[in-house]
């Protein structure tokens, strides 16, 4: 039964506010003076004011509990692309975001803000400048982008405006910052293997990376913009760092900030993917015997190897979007928060 929130009421919750991003979008809705409920799989972290909720986004009183008198609510949630797991992906990013709108609805929550992902639109070859009016992936990357893309598409159909439920999409590229479990971590793992000497392609691809807080800065304004008839009603907002970049000088500028060699010698990019193509389905083949775990997967070339960086004009015009952390204080920040990745720790 939806009870109805007070409109302008500052209380939100975070799904998947234990991980990454949720946790840098956490802290800083409570400095604006929002009152924040996590909802996650698991409790991470202790923070004072902050409400834990542990639960499957797909169990709907689970999450009906957790959304009573919310709202604005956050989606950050979703397994690791590198789970490789085509099911869980199908019931968390589909089935469950599905379960998301609908208790959202019966809760009686207003705004809906879902991270979705600017790979949405990649497939494999350059994109440069995207902007949001590019069409879907026909042939997504791998199965975690095909359910970003049903994801997304749910999120941004449910807007509605007679019904007072609003929402929209943040597309960001790239995440990295302090606390990151992904970019940061697999590269230093596969330099310690001695596996970072080489640049796939020629090494000018151009790419965005974007700095946790700039991300968090747009999911708020796409927020706090959202009302009836604003513009933001069931859109996407590209977010990035707004500075492209050539993906093998961001790899080096982190690899040497943590005291490692940056990548040298260049290999073909059609040779790269054409390998990690056999090995990806020699993977599939042995699955039911032996399972191991590729460093360079396809879509993992596909991304190091192609240029795919994305228009912020759109969320500038519209949120009055501007990156709050620049590229170079970005890596600083992020290089200075791994001690323990440094060479020799
Ligand atoms: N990291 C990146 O570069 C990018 C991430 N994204 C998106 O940003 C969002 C956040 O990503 P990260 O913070 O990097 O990931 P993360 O893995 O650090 O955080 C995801 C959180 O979701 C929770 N979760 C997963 N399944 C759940 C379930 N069934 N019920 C409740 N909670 C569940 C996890 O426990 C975790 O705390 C995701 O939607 C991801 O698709 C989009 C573009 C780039
Ligand atoms: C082994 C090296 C060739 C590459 C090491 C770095 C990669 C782990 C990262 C470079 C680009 C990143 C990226 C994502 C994950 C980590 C990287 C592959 C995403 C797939 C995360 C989820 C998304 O929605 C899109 C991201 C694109 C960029």
């Amino acid at each position: 039964m939806a009870t109805r929130v007070r409109p302008g009421s500052k209380r939100c919750a975070v799904i998947g506010g234990s991980g990454f991003l949720g946790r840098h979008l956490v802290e800083k809705l409570q400095d604006r003076g929002y009152s924040v409920s996590v909802f996650d799989l698991h409790q991470s972290y202790q923070l004072q004011g902050v409400t834990f909720h542990t639960g499957d986004l797909c169990d709907r009183q689970a999450l009906l509990s957790a959304l009573q008198g919310v709202s604005l609510v956050f989606h950050c949630a979703s397994p690791a692309p590198a789970s490789d797991d085509r099911a869980l992906f199908e019931r968390v990013n589909i089935r469950g975001t599905q379960t998301v709108i609908a208790a959202c609805i019966e809760a009686g929550v207003q705004k809906l803000i879902l991270t979705s992902s600017a790979s949405v639109v990649f497939e494999g070859t350059d994109i440069k400048n995207g902007r949001e009016d590019l069409p879907y992936a026909r042939k997504p990357i791998d199965y975690y982008t095909a359910t970003k893309i049903q994801q997304e598409k749910l999120v941004l159909e449910a807007c509605d405006e007679q019904n007072g439920f609003l929402t929209a999409a943040i597309r960001p590229h790239g995440i990295f910052g302090p606390r990151d479990p992904q970019l940061v971590p697999i590269l230093v793992d596969t330099a310690r293997r001695g596996k970072m000497k080489f640049i796939i392609g020629d090494g000018k691809n151009l790419v965005d990376f974007t700095f946790v807080e700039n991300v968090v800065h747009g999911h708020i304004l796409a927020a706090e913009c959202l009302r009836p008839d604003s513009p933001t009603c069931g859109k996407p907002y590209h977010i990035t760092n707004d500075e492209p970049v050539r993906f093998w000088d961001f790899m080096s500028d982190v690899l040497v900030g943590l005291g490692y060699s940056a990548p040298r010698y260049h290999l073909p990019y059609t040779l790269v993917y054409g390998l990690a193509l056999l090995l990806w389905l020699l993977t599939l083949v042995l699955r039911p015997v032996m399972s191991f775990k590729p460093t360079f997967t396809p879509m993992r070339v596909a991304l190091a190897g192609t240029h795919h960086y994305y228009s912020c004009e759109r969320a500038k015009e519209d949120l009055g979007y501007k990156p709050v952390v620049s590229l170079k204080d970005g890596i600083q920040r992020t290089v200075l928060s791994y001690p323990h990745l440094r060479h020799g720790a």
